[in-house]
């Protein structure tokens, strides 16, 4: 029997993660050996934007499965950019975890019980627009680092709150850190949140065999829908964009998806969300019928666009290092 080689970056995210999938793949009888990949992001200090932008910590874990140094990926579906790569396929997006976002925040106060002027810290454009447009008077401030570094600003008191995802709180046993899983009406998760994909080489029968009997259906439905809002919107990696499908049985017991979408300005002035609902068939289409409904409605004033034009599917890239920086993209991928 063939070894699987499962690439993973080093961090307690990414190796949770990909213990996770290993452990499932054993469950059913294959044998799979973890290879530690250090990427340009792990080990630079240098801002994300000047070591190739967001898709670097994906980039190099690519270039393995691309090398043959090994033959699955595990990714946090929300930072992977949304244009498909030459190569590799994303062969299985695993049951999705808690989609939701975690307020952290002292003396296990909610949002709503945080005092205005409170400090809240993140990083991602889209959490700090959907907080500016609650309006309650909190200030926002930039924040990176792992999860650890994050947790530990709170409790070292110099932030009052900090927000995570609480997919990543839950498979690294922080749940119990959470203060308050925010209800997504207050906050639309990033397209993606809280699902996995499980990328392989699109030639690799073997491995496509091995991990598509973790495929989840209407997690990939879901997250196909949400994605596509993103391509749709065409928006650069500083976009301030929440989505979240969910997926719902009719009466007559088709299945449908009922896709909500959010775009927001970074400082609350926009806040921007409309919905969408159809046959689980056409998930791909309702995203990008969503995205024209958003910037018909006033998102185009906000979206600062990529710096190319988005590439029709299956087209194939420049070859050289990988320059993801037009690449769609919600949640600035964090040293995680
Ligand atoms: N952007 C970084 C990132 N990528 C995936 C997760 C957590 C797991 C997930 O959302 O699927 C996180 C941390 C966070 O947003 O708190």
């Amino acid at each position: 029997m063939t070894i699987l080689r499962l690439g993973t970056r080093r961090s307690a995210l990414a190796t949770t993660q990909s213990g996770w999938v290993a452990d499932r793949l054993r469950a059913a009888g294959h044998q799979v050996e973890l290879v530690e990949i250090t990427t340009h992001g792990d080990v630079s200090t240098a801002p994300l934007a000047t070591i190739g932008g967001t898709g670097v910590f994906a980039a190099a874990i690519r270039q393995a499965l691309l090398d043959g140094e090994v033959d699955l990926a595990v990714h946090s579906l929300k930072d992977l950019p949304v244009a498909p790569h030459p190569g590799l396929e994303i062969a299985a997006i695993p049951v999705r975890e808690d989609v939701r976002d975690a307020l952290v925040a002292r003396d296990g106060l909610t949002l709503g019980e945080l005092p205005a002027d409170a400090v809240v810290g993140t990083g991602s454009p889209r959490r700090v627009a959907a907080l500016n447009a609650l309006g309650l008077g909190l200030r926002v401030q930039d924040l990176r680092g792992n999860v650890d570094t994050r947790l530990r600003r709170v409790a070292e008191g110099d932030l009052d709150a900090v927000i995570l995802a609480c997919a990543g709180l839950r498979r690294l046993g922080l749940q119990e850190r959470i203060t308050e899983a925010i209800d997504p009406l207050q906050m639309l998760p990033a397209p993606g949140q809280g699902a996995l994909a499980l990328e392989i080489r699109s030639d690799d029968d073997q491995a496509r065999a091995a991990v598509i009997p973790l495929d989840d259906p209407d997690t990939r439905a879901a997250v196909t829908a949400e994605r596509a809002l993103l391509a749709g919107l065409g928006a650069g990696c500083s976009a301030p964009v929440g989505a979240l499908a969910e997926i719902v049985e009719e009466m007559d017991g088709s299945l449908h998806v009922s896709l909500r979408g959010f775009v927001g300005a970074i400082d609350g002035s926009l806040d921007l969300r409309r919905s969408v609902t159809g046959p689980i068939e056409r998930a791909e289409d309702l995203g990008h019928e969503l995205a024209r409904t958003l910037l018909e409605d006033g998102a185009r004033a906000v979206i600062p666009r990529s710096e190319e034009p988005e590439r029709p599917a299956g087209a194939s890239r420049p070859g050289g290092p990988q320059n993801t920086s037009s690449s769609v993209h919600n949640d600035l991928e964090q040293n995680l």
